[in-house]
């Protein structure tokens, strides 16, 4: 993990992360969040269709295969979808802490080319909390979960109330993922804290 920049670092007064005790057990896959979710949703025929996994602490592991809707140059994985799946890999560490959060700032560095049809391992942390903010690190390796590192990333996500979504998002997707009568897919469109 590179560490990224100073707006990356942790203050003093940063505490380690706690898992919610109701946080999937590790081994456990998360599913998707959200059906419509570019990362994880199941009915977005482009999207990344990434599976997280728990792990231990406040870790997780999470796999996607590179498809050819994924491309930038020919047969390679376009640079901003490997940033979108770091993004949703370290996303979905929120829901082990139980908590609502947002990505505030994302630094990726890409260190290999990754080609079409490539799994990408990606395991991740969140490596402390400090008050509203969550710093969390992953790494994306090729040619199995421990091969060679293609991509990493240091995030800051920033805790939010689920008003943000309400607020910003668009109020047709809003209703209807507020009426799904399923709780647990109501609750986790959002993250809530339930
Ligand atoms: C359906 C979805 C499911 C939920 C998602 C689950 C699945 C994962 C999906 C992937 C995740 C995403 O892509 S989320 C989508 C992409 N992200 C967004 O749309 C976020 C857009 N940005 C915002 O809405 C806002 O800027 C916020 C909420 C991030 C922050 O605004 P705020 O609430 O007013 O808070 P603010 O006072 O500015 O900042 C709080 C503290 O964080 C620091 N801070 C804030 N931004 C930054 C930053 N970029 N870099 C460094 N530090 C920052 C401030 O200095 C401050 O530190 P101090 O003074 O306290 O020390």
């Amino acid at each position: 993990m590179s560490g990224g920049s100073a707006a990356l670092q942790p203050p003093a007064d940063a505490v380690k992360p706690v898992r919610h005790a109701d946080a999937p057990a590790p081994g456990e896959l998360l599913g998707a969040h959200y059906s419509q979710c570019f990362g994880c949703g199941g009915e977005q025929p482009h999207g990344l269709h990434l599976e997280a996994r728990a792990g231990e602490g406040v870790s997780l592991t999470a796999e996607f295969t590179v498809q050819s809707a994924h491309q930038g140059a020919p047969g390679l994985a376009h640079g901003g979808v490997l940033t979108t799946a770091l993004d949703e890999t370290l996303g979905s560490l929120n829901w082990l802490l139980r908590t609502v959060a947002v990505t505030g700032r994302l630094e990726t560095d890409f260190a290999r080319p990754v080609p079409v049809g490539t799994t990408l391992y990606l395991s991740a942390e969140v490596t402390a909390v400090a008050g509203r903010k969550i710093y969390s690190s992953a790494v994306g390796r090729i040619d199995g979960p421990d091969g060679p590192v293609a991509v990493r990333a240091d995030a800051l996500f920033i805790e939010v109330k689920v008003d943000h979504f309400i607020d910003h998002g668009r109020q047709e997707e809003i209703r209807a993922a507020m009426n799904d009568p399923d709780q647990i897919r109501r609750a986790r469109a959002f993250e809530v804290n339930p």
